[in-house]
């Protein structure tokens, strides 16, 4: 997989990655990047606004994931950058996230058969001593081949599809799918690894000061 080279964490903060899942932490693992998992907690996705995109969406879920474990990193003796993203499919004007159940997942393979979709991952990183933050967005469009009901039900009975937005896995071993824009492959399994490293270089100067105590923020909660 392309973009697996690891650049420096800004001051030398530990590397927090608030997410649960296994395809981010092997991908930061792959690069070279040392860091903890803190995933964040489940009310962080709280379900899609009406007329909000899929981009708008997971860079909303991002910020809202990495802000949901900040508090855990405000003393000055536990300082963090923290790393959360947030995945879905689009297709066909539907945001497709992780299915619910096998039947859930069944109808999203066959929304997605022989249609060209995009993959969307939110990236936010946070860091906690000065509170500053950045977020962005990385697509990827993907063409899925025509699939048979017999394709959609052997894949079903592996179970591959559980936890995996658009209920198919980018990485699941079989050449269904292609990437036909955007290029990157780790973006589609839940981590841009060659944006997180721009986004690491660039931070000290991109990042924004977010008010943490002010009304609504983390810390009045
Ligand atoms: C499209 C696609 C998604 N995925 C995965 C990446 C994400 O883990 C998942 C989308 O769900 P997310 O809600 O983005 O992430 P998560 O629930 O796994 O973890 P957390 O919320 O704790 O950060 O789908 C693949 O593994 N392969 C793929 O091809």
């Amino acid at each position: 997989m392309e973009g697996l080279v690891k650049t420096d964490v800004p001051e030398g903060l530990p590397l927090v990655l608030a997410s649960g899942s296994p395809r981010r932490a092997q991908l930061l693992r792959a690069a070279g990047y040392t860091f903890t998992i803190d995933p964040a907690s489940d009310d962080a996705e709280c379900g899609v606004c009406s007329r909000e995109t899929a981009p708008e969406l997971v860079a909303r879920y991002a910020y809202r994931k990495a802000e949901s474990v900040l508090p855990r990193y405000r003393h000055a003796d536990r300082p963090a950058m923290i790393l959360a993203a947030d995945t879905v499919a689009s297709c066909n004007g539907q945001i497709l996230g992780k299915p619910a159940d096998e039947s859930h997942a069944a109808e999203m393979l066959a929304l997605l058969s022989g249609r060209r979709h995009d993959v969307y991952t939110g990236v936010c990183l946070w860091s906690s001593p000065d509170s500053r933050c950045i977020v962005d967005v990385v697509r990827t469009e993907l063409q899925m081949q025509p699939l048979d009901p017999a394709m959609i039900r052997d894949y079903l009975a592996t179970h591959l599809w559980d936890g995996k937005a658009g209920g198919f896995g980018y990485q699941d071993g079989n050449d269904w799918i292609a990437v036909v824009d955007g290029g990157s492959e780790s973006n589609v399994v839940g981590l841009p690894m060659e944006r997180l490293k721009e986004l690491l270089e660039n931070f000290s100067s991109s990042a924004e000061t977010i008010d943490t105590t002010g009304p609504g923020s983390p810390a009045s909660r």
